[in-house]
């Protein structure tokens, strides 16, 4: 493997038997070597044995997975719940046996599993600290000189030397990212864990990730937060029925497949009934590039969607903190008794800035067969920048169907003299009392 390749999987897969009953996993045991005991004698009287029976299903977690992350580069691990992303990290820190296929990988991994993080719940959080890091193979002084630095970051305090079955998920998680980071690894594996911590200790490891991102550690990094997974990783996968369904450098294009996947959708049939579909406007050129993904059964539609401004004029350069109305032209080729309507606003990274739904106005909207018009209207209080206008159209009278989804269908560019950070646009009034 080359040096440049920190973790290399080739044909990765895992199979896991499946047995009905207790009694099958029995049989399964001990008749095969009844068998095979027996079989000498059977083949002097029986001239084709019959072959041996299995009492088990098989299933496969994960299959013929292959990919490659370079040294320093932050890989994106996204799936669905039982897509198979715990079984590739486990195999991968070697806390569970391939069925088939290979795993190298360059220098120290260090884990930070949700489960198996590999402490005992007998010991302390000091002396789970001593021995996980033994277990890394740092020397007695080495991890004498850093357990201040351990117990400071996950900050907690006397705690540390209570036995760890006292402690709460996300003092576990705590512990946990405080012991991986300072033994130093080459490779960081991340998954949800840290999700159950609070929201300060979660920024204060997203900072630190960063930090280690700097120093050229490799991290791998399962999330079902997809803002991180754009933010953070240099490439992503998409994992599905234990199968990469989506690789790339673009950790954008790998959350436009996993949103695809998170919602339940219907493909559009092309029936004459549709037809209408291909008169939809479709505003390509203002994309600027970004190719619009369209998702749903089209039975209702979004035909036309426009910004206009206080004088009901369509435009798509806006002032920060203005009054703007989303206008949309649907579709619909029948009667829906209840549908829900969205949009959000994303940046250029993907990051969701802004958005609202009928569901969270608590507004019950139904939708009658042919043309309709829906309006949002609202105060555009964010800040100057390119932001992109993802819509959606679902039926929500029985089980949840998409009818139409336009990510994205407009581009909107808003402008502000007055600068700020972060995402929100509200400008303080600043005042200094005594001063100059
Ligand atoms: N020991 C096991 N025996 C049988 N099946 C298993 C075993 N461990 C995991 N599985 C199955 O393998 C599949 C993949 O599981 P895995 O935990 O890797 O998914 P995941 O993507 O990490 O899910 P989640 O997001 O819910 O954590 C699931 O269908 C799960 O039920």
């Amino acid at each position: 493997m080359s040096s440049d390749i920190a973790i290399k999987v080739e044909n990765l897969s895992k199979c896991y038997q499946i047995y009905d009953t207790p009694r099958d996993r029995l049989k399964q045991f001990v008749l095969p070597r009844f068998k095979r005991a027996v079989a000498p004698i059977k083949q002097l009287v029986i001239r084709h044995p019959s072959p041996v029976t299995a009492y088990y299903k098989e299933f496969w977690a994960l299959r013929d997975v292959s990919f490659e992350v370079r040294r320093g580069e932050t890989f994106g691990i996204l799936g669905r719940n039982g897509s198979g992303k715990s079984t590739l990290l486990q195999m991968i820190c070697g806390t569970l046996n391939p069925s088939y296929g290979n795993i190298q990988a360059n220098g120290r991994i260090a884990a930070l599993l949700e489960l198996g993080s590999g402490f005992n719940p007998e010991f302390t959080g000091r002396e789970n600290v001593f021995l996980n890091s033994a277990l890394m193979g740092l020397t007695a002084d080495e991890m004498h000189e850093k357990m201040d630095s351990v117990i400071e970051f996950s900050g907690l305090g006397d705690y540390i030397d209570q036995p760890i079955k006292t402690y709460s998920s996300g003092m576990h998680a705590r512990l946990a990212f405080s012991s991986a980071i300072h033994v130093e690894p080459a490779i960081l594996v991340i998954d949800e864990a840290l999700s159950v911590g609070d929201a300060g200790f979660q920024l204060k490891c997203m900072l630190r990730m960063r930090e280690m991102q700097e120093k050229g550690v490799t991290i791998l990094f399962v999330s079902h937060d997809t803002g991180s997974i754009v933010r953070l990783c240099d490439q992503a996968i998409v994992l599905e029925q234990g199968r990469i369904v989506s690789q790339d450098r673009n950790p954008l294009k790998c959350v436009k497949m996993y949103e695809q996947l998170t919602r339940k959708v219907a493909m559009p049939e092309l029936s004459v009934r549709n037809r209408s579909v291909a008169h939809a406007e479709s505003y390509g050129d203002e994309l600027q590039g970004i190719q619009e993904t369209r998702l749903g059964s089209q039975e209702a539609r979004y035909l036309r969607v426009e910004f206009l401004g206080d004088d009901n004029q369509a435009r798509n350069v806006f002032n920060a903190g203005e009054e703007i109305q989303i206008k949309a032209v649907i579709e619909s080729n029948r009667q829906f008794d209840k549908v829900v309507t969205g949009f959000t606003l994303k940046n250029r990274a993907g990051v969701d800035v802004w958005g609202d739904n009928s569901f969270f106005a608590d507004i019950n909207l139904g939708l009658n067969a042919g043309i309709s018009e829906l309006t949002y209207r609202f105060r555009l209080h964010v800040p100057a920048g390119e932001y992109f206008l993802y819509i959606g159209l679902a039926d929500i009278s029985g089980e949840r169907t998409e009818l139409d989804q336009r990510w994205p269908v407009r581009r909107l560019t808003v402008v502000s003299e007055r600068q700020c950070l972060g995402f929100a646009f509200s400008p303080a009034s600043i005042e200094l009392i005594g001063g100059s």
